[in-house]
């Protein structure tokens, strides 16, 4: 089976008033089929232009990105996305923004409720079809554009920091309800976050980038139980590769070691 994601050698550079801003250098790693597969580093460091370059929005400048073995040369299709903020329409019910999805693609609208409808109820949402965005809470909202971008059940799900604007007790409740849409749909996902923990908790693998030019420090295999509970978190693997990673993060002058 080909990788859901391919870089190889990838280099992306930006040309600026100011000049070339080389935001990524010498990046090459493959998602597996099915894997969930972390994104971390601090700010700056491209994690934003690698989800661009996998979502064929934007080109290398030298290397290749390839999705399902095919170099990806336009925007892809096969993909869902989930951004920092939930982009809802206020103006659309919840079961109505999940929808969007399959309407912008063309898609028999009519063969895709029941899929949507579906995934409202794994999120807990079933109830609130016909609600608006603004009678929900940050979690609920973000729980909707995760049904949205699942709803047409794409290959690769890429998540730019999804539950970066919410609070910290919904953000730990919103992880583990990811976990179990992971687990019971087995999407490919790149997740992107600057949470340490979130992505050891989330990952079969994270990869750990040096700040800009973002290069590869290291990409970590998390060797825990597929199937993860929160009490995980109390675990010496868990806590030791934590600690891997901040070390690694003093090691390059992301954190500062005291
Ligand atoms: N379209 C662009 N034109 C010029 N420079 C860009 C462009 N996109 C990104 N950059 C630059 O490339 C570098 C990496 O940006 P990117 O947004 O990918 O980082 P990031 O890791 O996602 O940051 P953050 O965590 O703060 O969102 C930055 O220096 C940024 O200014």
């Amino acid at each position: 089976m080909e990788p859901a994601l391919d870089f190889a050698g990838v280099k992306k550079t930006f040309t600026t008033s100011s000049g070339p801003v080389t935001a990524l250098d010498d990046v090459s790693f493959s998602i597996a089929d099915g894997e969930f597969f972390a994104v971390l580093g601090p700010s700056g460091c491209g994690k934003s232009t690698l989800l661009s370059l996998a979502a064929g929005l934007e080109r290398p400048s030298s290397g290749t990105v390839k999705t399902a073995g095919r170099v990806i040369d336009r925007a892809v299709t096969d993909i869902g996305i989930v951004f920092q903020t939930d982009a809802l329409l206020d103006w659309r019910s919840v079961l109505q923004n999940v929808m969007i999805q399959p309407q912008m693609r063309g898609l028999k609208t009519s063969e895709y409720e029941g899929k949507a409808r579906e995934l409202l109820e794994l999120v807990g949402l079933a109830g609130f079809e016909e609600k608006y965005p603004y009678e929900l809470s940050g979690g609920m909202r973000q729980r909707v554009s995760i049904c949205r971008a699942l709803v047409h059940n794409p290959s690769l799900l890429l998540m730019d920091e999804p539950f970066g604007a919410l609070d910290a007790l919904t953000r730990e409740q919103m992880v583990m309800e990811l976990h179990h849409i992971w687990l019971r749909t087995h999407k490919s996902v790149m997740f992107v976050t600057h949470d340490i923990q979130e992505a050891v908790l989330l990952a079969q693998r994270v990869l750990v980038m040096t700040p800009r030019p973002g290069k590869i420090a290291e990409i970590i295999e998390v060797d825990l139980p597929l199937q993860r509970t929160p009490d995980i978190m109390e675990s010496e693997k868990f806590t030791q590769k934590v600690a891997h990673i901040r070390h690694l993060f003093e090691a390059h002058g992301v954190l500062k070691k005291y």
